[in-house]
């Protein structure tokens, strides 16, 4: 298990600052995933820790030894971690036993050290019956899963993973999902883990950076980049956030008085005064109105039949914000006029958060 910590680190690519002056910690034995869309930085995060990149400033450590930065750098071989790639990178001549102690051979383990590893490693990806297949022999799940035990066999203290679901139908993804998160937990070993995929972060990893344009966003457990995301960007990213700019007017008990379209609501947040965004989600809204319940005037602009109820495009008129949803049993039309109650959302800072200011303080779930 290796603790990983960033320190200030920025790599750039000719005129592309690609990672810009990051920081974070993630615990050992943890599993992180780095998401964000194309383009954001994640893979040469992942490519800094494994060693293929160097950085051009800043301060890498793994598991509490310094391995790039300030005139040092530790060769990837040399790092103490195992890569799996989308593409596995079998050797197709030899059995899945021989893909698996081929590294432990070239380590100088003897034969038997060799045989009791690939056994453990396979053992413990659900795939003993397998050892004497080769790959063409496999499903794409379970050449996965080869992949996987080759690196697990070489007991690393971190294990990095490069979209290792993207070359997966949708229904082999689910049933992969639920495997890396039992061999994670069996395993004990770090796994940072790289997705453009939001939902697979979010179903994996107990704790999950967000990135954007080279900077860290935000980086927490699910659960709370859903619920209360730091800027603007982690609202629309994750789970389809809608944002409403707000006024923001003070601390209203343990909620935030903001204005929007005229009226005073109460919402839960963390912002100073001032201008605000209201991350809004189709959960945080009903059409049936309770007393006593903050409330929004909108009219619909589209209906979807969707999950077995309609979801309804409502334009919250003169907020200046985009359409936000809002779930309906019954369809109504687009024209209509509707209320809606509010019984949830987030209200955060309208200015983007400074970088330094996203030292992250959690715990691995
Ligand atoms: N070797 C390189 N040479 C030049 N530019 C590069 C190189 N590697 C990455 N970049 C640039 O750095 C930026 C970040 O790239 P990176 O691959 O880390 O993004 P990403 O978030 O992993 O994207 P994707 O999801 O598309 O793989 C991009 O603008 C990319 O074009």
């Amino acid at each position: 298990m290796a603790e990983i910590v960033f320190q200030s680190v920025t790599r750039n690519f000719a005129a592309t600052t690609a990672v810009d002056g990051v920081s974070f910690t993630v615990p050992a034995g943890a599993f992180f995933a780095l998401v964000g869309p194309s383009g954001c930085g994640k893979t040469t995060v992942l490519r800094l820790i494994a060693g293929l990149e160097r950085p051009d400033a800043g301060t890498i450590a793994l598991g509490g030894r310094a391995v790039a930065g300030a005139g040092r750098f530790v060769e990837p071989a040399q790092r103490d971690l195992g890569m799996v790639f989308q593409s596995y990178a079998l050797w197709p001549h030899m059995t899945v036993a021989g893909n698996i102690a081929f590294g432990l051979g070239l380590r100088g383990l003897s034969k038997a050290e060799q045989r009791a590893r690939t056994h453990e490693a396979l053992t413990l990806v659900g795939l003993e019956g397998h050892a004497d297949r080769r790959p063409h022999e496999l499903s794409g799940g379970q050449r996965q899963r080869v992949a996987l035990a080759r690196s697990l066999a070489m007991r690393p203290a971190l294990i990095l993973l490069d979209e290792p679901l993207a070359n997966l139908d949708a229904h082999l993804r689910q049933a992969m999902l639920a495997e890396f998160r039992r061999i994670h937990r069996q395993a004990g070993t770090t796994f940072v883990f790289v997705t453009h995929d939001q939902n697979e972060a979010m179903a994996l990893a107990g704790l999950v950076a967000v990135m954007d344009r080279g900077r860290m966003q935000q980086i927490a457990p699910p659960q709370e980049l859903f619920s209360r995301p730091a800027s603007a960007m982690v609202a629309r990213f994750v789970g389809q956030g809608r944002t409403v700019p707000v006024e923001v007017l003070g601390a209203d008990g343990a909620r935030l008085r903001v204005r929007l379209m005229g009226r005073d609501l109460a919402v839960p947040g963390s912002a100073p005064a001032g201008p605000g965004w209201l991350c809004l989600r189709a959960r945080d809204l009903t059409l049936e109105l309770a007393p006593g319940q903050p409330r929004l005037a909108g009219r619909v602009a589209d209906l979807r039949f969707e999950g077995g109820d309609y979801m309804l495009s409502v334009d919250l008129e003169g907020a200046g914000a985009d359409l936000i949803e809002v779930r309906s049993a019954a369809p109504v039309e687009p024209g209509a006029e509707v209320t809606l109650a509010l019984s949830g959302g987030w209200v955060l800072p309208r200015e983007a958060l400074a970088p330094m200011a996203l030292q992250p303080a959690f715990e691995v779930a």
